[in-house]
Formats: structure tokens, C-alpha cells, sequence
């Protein structure tokens, strides 16, 4: 079987429209943007994956059911009952007028309150709040199993102590699909409108829950209108601080999914406990800020350190427990002791009871500035089913394991498996639709959906609808469904054990993509994709003494990652002194001095190292240091070609614009298709023609793009991401006029290719008289890869935007410079 013998391509074509190639300016509009699914390897039309009207509607996810699931609410009604009827449970009604629609939104939460009430974590509500409770600021770590609740109750906990009534509680997640499906989850449990569909309801307050994620701000403004929990991913959040520095929209933060240790959840710990405890200046805000930190799988003791040691009343606290300890009065909260109170074992110790705070109003009085606490209890059951042997090729290991599920276990049952990337995703989704065909027709048909970060957000949004009738689902996605996300239908889990990272090294100076077995913590987050519905099984592709030499928890993103984006965003944030920022693992010295002079280089610190007004406007884009650079040099008046550049850069933010083809076969197909689309230049230049001919064909999209060996998919993901880039650009005042269309081609492209290398000067390599390329930043050797248009080219010197190590060190996303370009670059910037 070979995975691309399954692709649609017509036979190569040379013919591309040549004035095809002229785009409308700042068209931005989606044509045959249909996105397809395979049932059994049949290629279906579905309805256009651009987001409807509907999308941001509950229709589907009210609480995205499995068909089955019981609510045990009792005798007479199921999840199915509840889908059968219109709006997600509520009787049929012709009223569709807001208090029409509200009271359907009531009738739901109330059928989910049944359900809420067996959450492991109901139990614990007022002892959570109670933490919480004092005039001062206060820091509560929660822990809890998989599942237990915590991302969804205790938002709602909160809501409605005294400190919080006036307030919005900010929730953030590692993922924007984690933050929507957990919004539209907790609207439908509270029974409110959600983000801009709440539109206020006369003289009385209307609550809602609202969401903000890259693309897609879901927040209603209108008068009348609280937002009382609002989902946001950790980057929204920061950038909300560059706004609103103390936070006052927010009563609480609640900081979800903290072991993933992202760079974002650290610098957010990080601003958190400055704006808590002060330090220095004291507690920064009117009213006393309240955090919540959440995980299933984080080591309590170093948070607790952490967020001590910000802490003035720090020796008080201690001081204070351990008297009160010696009189027997107060023993805090061991785990062991929450955690016997929470259940109410019978024998749960005395002293833990008594201690317990909504008990005792002198303990309430006492709760410290920092507690933590762990919530027992699990919801359903999940085995696991370890390897024999280890396998070596886990793409071939999950296609069996899913087809075993899929003959073996009856429905309802869908899949979830965990790979490392797109390119394995969609290998594998290419495997399991050539299978499919084959599979005996009494066997149920299968859907396979793919789930990863460069996907359209309307795509991702797939796997949480329900499959058709006698279908099964098969969702194979990147860690990016690791945590947070209750995929609807899952029982079976079926995990690779690897996953792709990032890495750093910052002696070459240069990011790295690696594929790395996964840590105990994660693997533990995966299997917990199961078992939340119903009981589950998680299959996991490694051996259980493998499992147990895996790693305890993920390295910290920071520990191992270019610290430039996130020195800006402390800088853009008043931090003066980047080494003093508190950090729960702080990086080495030389990691964030190798940062302060790449951002001396771009032009975003002067030689003080304080922020430049160009790093000011880098550190408002979604984007890293070297790609803000880059926007912000194209929008110079002289230079003015960012309309190309964002395109461009739209590119470099997805995977890979074209199809990785295998066969040679096919790869000469491909090759031959793309002519018209390649550029001499190399690969910038080629991204740059092929979303203009894609821009400009308006008939169908789909088809233009089977044709050119191009993904539709990720060219859907690139018109979201030029459409986000082109708007910020306008809100940031930074545009372009037309004149630069009509210049000469031969200098637009070396105005575009200047303008790359103005971000991308740390990663430039030279032709060496042996036939390699050396960089010029750290003297390491690199190669063309394979799949660059320049992929054995001997060229004076390249740029290039990444740096992948496999069985050697290659260069991916190359075009050919001029070496008196470097030369004026690094005069110009000190190098
Ligand atoms: N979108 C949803 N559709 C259906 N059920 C859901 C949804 N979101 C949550 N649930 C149900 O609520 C339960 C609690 O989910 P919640 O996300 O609050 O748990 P959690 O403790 O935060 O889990 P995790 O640590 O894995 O993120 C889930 O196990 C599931 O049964």
C-alpha cells in the first residue's frame, strides 16, 4: 500500500491562465471552498467549510453528545432523546424570539445540570470556593483526574461568590479548539446566549460566554451584555495584558492545562504573579485578583514554590500553619486529607475535617495566599493495552490497530489516534481510505478526520459533529487533541507515544523540528480522551517498560525554545530587566542574552535594550520576532510590497502548501504540474505565485488545487491566515498603495526577497567551494531539502525560514540571495 496511490490528481497540465496570475488586490474572498471527508474512502462533497452563520450556533454541540450516552439523569432520558429533539433537548417550538430561544437555553441547562451533578469534581464546589474567599489576592492549584470537570465547573463555581459578581472570569487553554469547544459547552450548561448572538435583553442584564482565539474574537459588545467566562487561548490573553495591564476586566484567571508548560502558560504564571503579590510595589490592582491553576498531571509542589515565593505574606503563612499545627488546629491541606474529605470516606481524619475552611470560620479566615487542592475521582474506567514488542513503524501500527477496533468493537465506538504531524496524519489517512474500500459491507462505513493546528478552524470544528447513520468515526490528529477536549463518541484511543517538538539550539542559533517520545504526563492526557462518556480503551503503540522510562513531564517549551518572541512580549509589558521576570523554569543566561541581541538585530530593542517603537508593533502581531520584522519592513512606503509578503508569510505558517507525493511516479507528476507555479528564485517566490493563481481561480478552487498537487486544505488554512494578517495590518495603520504591482517584476522580487532576508538574516548559508552550503551564523552546514525548488541548485548563497534536523541538517523554504545583500544587511546591523 502506498500512501499516495489513493490521490485524485488529474494528469499534469501545464496551462495556468497567465493573466490568471493577476489577483484582485486584497481579495481575500473563498470560492469552492467545500471541504471533503472520506467515507470509506469515497470522496463526499460536504457543504463549504467556511464558518456559517450557524457555525457559531450550538446546533450540533449542544454539549456535543455522543449519540448514546446516558445521562443517567434518571429514568427516561438519553443524550440520543435530547439530540432528537430540536435545540439540544428542548421540545419543539415555533418560538423563535429571544425569550423564545432563552427559555430553550434554560430547558437545556437544567436536562445538563442532572449531568453535572455526577461530575467527580460536584461535590467539591463550595470547598473550592472556599479557598478563594479572603479580601487578598489568592492562588488555588487544582488537580483532578481526567475528565473530572474541572475546565468546565469550575469557572462556574466561581461565578457566583461576592468577589466575582461584577466580573468576568478569563479561562485559558493551551488550543483554540479546546477554548471553543469548551465555551459552547458551558453556555449550553449555564443556558445563556454565547459571545455575539447575546445581544442584551432591554432594561435586564443578559449573561453570555464568550471565546477569543487566533481569527476568531467571539465576545458580544453589546450594551447590556456580561460576558461572565470568557475562553481564550494563552497568546490572546498576553496580548490582552499589552492592553490592559492589571487585568480589571477579569475578577479571576484561571490558567487550564498548566504541565503542557507552553512558553505562553509560563510568561502568563509569570505576569500573574507579579500582578498578584506585586513584589516590590504591592498588589497592583483595586480589587484583589483570584488564580486558579489547573491540571490533571502537574507537580503541585514546584506551582506552590513558585507562587510562594512571589508572595509578601510568605513567612506569615508559614509561621501562621505551623503554630496552628502545633495546637491541632489547622493541618492545611495535605492531599490525603482533601482528598478524604472530598470523598467523605468515613475514615477521613478528624483533624482534616475540622481544618476544612467552609467549616470553620476561623480556618476561612486563615486560608493562605497560595493553597492547593485535588479533586478525586474519575468518571468512567479506561484500559490500557500496551504493545508486546516495540514497534518500528507506528503509522503501520495504528492502521491495524484501528482496523482490529473497527472489526472487533460494536458501535457506538469512534477512534482517536494520536501521530506526530500532517505528514503522517495525512499518509495515514490516505492508508486507512484505501483499506476502507475494501472492508465487508456489513461492517460499518468509516469517516476519517484529520485534526491538526494548520487546519481551517471550520475543519477542526468536523470532528466534534456527529458521523452519519452506521458510521464510524476515526479522528487522527497531533497532540493538539492531547488535552482540554471531550471529542464526542470517543472510546477507543490509539497513541503513537511520539510527538513532534520544537527545539532550540542555541549555539547555532537555529529551531530544530524533531519527533521525541511523548512524557508519562502526556500519554496520560491522551488515554484520558477516553473514558469520558462511557467506559474506554486506550491502545497504547509502545512497549509498558517504554512507558515507564518515558520522562515524568514535558521539558518547559522555555527550557528549549528561541526566547526572542517572549523577551519582546516582556518588554512590550514594561519589564526592563528580562532576567529578574519570574519564571517557574528560568532559562539559561546565554538563551535569553542570545535573544536580546536578535531583537537588537531586528531593529525591536535599542542598543539600551529598551523597546523600539518597530518592536512595539512586532510584539502586537500573532506572529514570531522574525516574521513581524519582516511584515513591518515590507509596509515601508519606499519598499511597499506587503500585500506579497503576507502572502508569503500566510504560507510559512502552515505545513506544507503541496502534496508530499512518494512514488517517483507521482513525483514526476507533481513536478510536472507545478512548472507554471515554480520560481527560479526559489521557494518564496513559488508560494507567492501559487496563492496568487489560486487567488484567481474562481471557478473551482478544489479542483485547481488536485490538479497542482497543491493541498486545498492548507491553501484554505492560508487564505484565514492572510485574511487575519491583512486585517491587522489595517488596524495597525501599516498599508501598502498599488504603485508596487506596477513596478518591474524583476525588482519586486528582489524588494520582496530583501524585505525576507531583513527577518531571516540569522538564517542565510553560503556556497562553499566544496559544493555545500555553510551559515554564516554559526558555521554549521546545511542542505537543500529534498522538497525546495532549489533542492540541488548551487546558488552564491540561500535564505532560508526553517531548519530541520532529520539524518542531517537541511535548510526548507529556500531562495537564492545576493551575497552584497548580506554584506549591506550586516553592516546596517551591527553584526
Ligand atoms: N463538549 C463536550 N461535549 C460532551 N461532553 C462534554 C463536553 N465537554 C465536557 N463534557 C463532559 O464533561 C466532562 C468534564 O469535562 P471537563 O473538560 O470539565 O473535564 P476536565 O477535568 O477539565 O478534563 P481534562 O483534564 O481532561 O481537561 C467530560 O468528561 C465529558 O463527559
Amino acid at each position: 500500500m502506498s500512501p499516495e496511490s489513493i490521490q485524485n490528481g488529474d494528469s499534469a497540465s501545464k496551462s495556468i491562465d497567465q493573466r490568471g496570475m493577476k489577483r484582485k488586490r486584497l481579495q481575500s474572498q473563498e470560492h469552492g471552498s467545500g471541504e471533503s471527508s472520506t467515507v470509506n474512502g469515497e470522496l463526499r462533497k460536504e457543504p463549504s467549510t467556511e464558518p456559517s452563520p450557524r457555525d457559531d450556533q450550538d446546533d450540533y454541540p449542544v454539549g456535543n453528545f455522543s449519540p448514546d450516552t446516558k445521562l443517567r439523569l434518571g429514568k427516561s432520558i438519553s443524550i440520543r432523546d435530547l439530540e432528537n429533539r430540536p435545540h439540544g433537548g428542548v421540545q419543539a417550538s415555533q418560538d423563535t424570539s429571544t425569550n423564545g430561544r432563552l427559555r430553550q437555553l434554560r430547558s437545556q441547562a437544567t436536562i445538563l445540570r442532572k449531568f453535572r451533578q455526577q461530575l467527580p469534581i460536584w461535590p467539591s464546589s463550595s470547598t473550592i470556593r472556599s479557598f478563594l474567599q479572603s479580601d487578598r489576592p489568592q492562588v488555588l492549584i487544582l488537580t483532578g483526574e481526567t475528565g473530572s470537570g474541572k475546565s468546565t465547573q469550575v469557572p462556574q463555581f466561581l461565578l457566583s461568590e461576592r468577589w466575582c459578581r461584577n466580573g468576568c472570569i478569563a479561562v485559558t487553554e493551551p488550543r483554540r479548539v479546546a477554548a471553543i469547544g469548551l465555551a459552547k459547552r458551558v453556555g449550553s450548561e449555564m443556558g445563556v446566549r454565547l459571545g455575539k448572538e447575546a445581544k442584551g435583553l432591554g432594561k435586564r442584564q443578559e449573561d453570555s460566554v464568550g471565546w477569543s482565539v487566533r481569527l476568531d474574537n467571539n465576545v458580544s459588545r453589546a450594551r447590556g451584555v456580561r460576558t461572565r467566562i470568557k475562553y481564550l487561548t494563552e497568546g490572546m490573553l498576553l496580548r490582552e495584558l499589552l492592553r490592559d495591564p492589571y487585568l480589571e476586566s477579569y475578577a479571576a484567571v484561571i490558567v487550564d492545562e498548566v504541565h503542557e508548560r507552553s512558553i505562553g502558560v509560563d510568561l502568563l504564571l509569570g505576569f500573574l504573579r507579579l500582578l498578584l503579590f506585586g513584589e516590590g510595589d504591592g498588589p497592583k490592582r483595586k480589587n484583589p485578583l483570584k488564580l486558579v491553576v489547573m491540571s490533571a498531571t502537574t507537580n503541585v509542589e514546584s506551582l506552590k514554590e513558585f507562587f510562594s515565593e512571589g508572595c509578601p505574606d510568605r513567612k506569615a503563612l508559614v509561621e501562621q500553619i505551623s503554630t496552628e499545627e502545633a495546637e491541632g488546629e489547622w493541618e492545611g491541606f495535605s492531599d490525603a486529607e482533601s482528598e478524604a474529605f472530598a470523598s467523605k470516606k468515613p475514615d477521613a481524619p478528624k483533624k482534616a475535617h475540622v481544618a476544612h475552611p467552609q467549616d470553620n470560620k476561623l480556618a476561612k479566615a486563615q486560608v493562605g495566599p497560595v493553597s492547593s487542592y485535588h479533586v478525586e475521582g474519575r468518571q468512567y474506567p479506561v484500559k490500557i493495552v500496551y504493545l508486546n514488542e516495540p514497534t518500528q513503524d507506528f503509522v503501520e501500527s495504528a492502521l491495524s490497530q484501528i482496523f482490529e477496533i473497527h472489526r472487533k468493537e460494536p458501535l457506538p465506538g469512534d477512534i482517536l489516534v494520536f501521530l506526530t504531524g500532517q505528514d503522517t496524519i495525512e499518509s495515514l489517512e490516505r492508508l486507512i481510505n484505501q483499506c476502507a474500500q475494501e472492508l465487508d459491507r456489513k461492517l460499518p462505513r468509516v469517516l476519517t478526520l484529520p485534526l491538526f493546528a494548520a487546519l481551517p478552524q471550520a475543519a477542526q470544528q468536523r470532528v466534534f459533529e456527529r458521523p452519519p447513520s452506521f458510521t464510524r468515526k476515526v479522528i487522527l490528529s497531533t497532540n493538539l487533541a492531547e488535552t482540554s477536549i471531550t471529542v464526542p463518541g470517543v472510546r477507543y484511543v490509539v497513541d503513537s507515544g511520539k510527538v513532534k517538538v520544537k527545539q532550540y539550539r542555541s549555539r547555532l542559533g537555529l529551531d530544530s523540528l524533531l519527533v521525541k517520545p511523548i512524557s508519562r504526563s502526556s500519554s496520560i492526557q491522551r488515554q484520558g480522551r477516553a473514558g469520558r462518556e462511557a467506559p474506554g480503551i486506550c491502545y497504547r503503540l509502545y512497549t509498558e517498560p517504554d512507558f515507564l522510562q518515558m520522562e515524568n513531564e514535558t521539558m518547559p517549551e522555555i527550557l528549549r525554545s528561541d526566547l526572542s518572541g517572549s523577551v519582546l512580549s516582556m518588554k512590550a509589558c514594561g519589564i526592563s530587566d528580562v532576567a529578574e521576570f519570574p519564571l517557574l523554569s528560568p532559562p539559561p543566561r546565554d538563551a535569553l542574552e542570545k535573544a536580546l541581541i536578535h531583537l537588537l538585530q531586528l531593529g525591536a530593542l535599542n542598543d539600551s535594550g529598551d523597546i523600539t517603537e518597530v518592536g512595539k508593533q512586532m510584539s502586537k502581531m500573532p506572529l514570531s520576532p522574525n516574521l513581524a520584522r519582516i511584515i513591518i519592513e515590507a509596509s515601508q512606503p519606499e519598499l511597499d510590497c506587503l500585500e506579497d509578503v503576507i502572502d508569503i508569510i500566510a504560507c510559512l505558517s502552515v505545513e506544507n502548501i503541496f502534496i508530499n507525493v512518494v512514488s517517483d511516479e507521482k513525483r514526476e507528476q507533481a513536478h510536472e504540474a507545478r512548472q507554471n507555479l515554480y520560481r527560479r528564485e526559489g521557494d518564496h517566490l513559488t508560494m507567492l505565485a501559487t496563492v496568487q493563481a489560486y487567488l484567481s481561480e474562481h471557478s473551482n478552487r478544489k479542483a485547481w488545487a488536485e490538479k497542482y498537487f497543491v493541498s486545498h486544505r492548507a491553501m484554505q488554512s492560508v487564505m484565514d491566515i492572510r485574511k487575519q494578517l491583512l486585517a491587522q495590518c489595517v488596524q495597525m495603520g501599516l498599508s501598502s498603495n498599488s504603485s508596487f504591482q506596477n513596478s518591474e517584476p524583476e525588482k519586486r522580487t528582489v524588494t520582496i526577497l530583501r524585505c525576507l532576508l531583513k527577518g531571516f538574516m540569522g538564517n542565510i548559508a553560503r556556497l562553499m567551494p566544496d559544493g555545500s552550503y555553510r551559515t554564516i551564523l554559526g558555521n554549521q552546514t546545511v542542505a537543500i531539502h529534498p522538497s525546495s525548488v532549489l533542492f540541488s541548485k548551487k546558488v552564491e548563497a540561500i535564505m532560508f525560514s526553517e531548519f530541520v534536523f532529520t539524518n542531517k541538517s537541511y535548510a526548507r523554504g529556500v531562495s537564492s540571495i545576493q551575497m552584497d545583500w548580506i554584506g549591506e544587511l550586516l553592516a546596517g546591523s551591527g553584526i
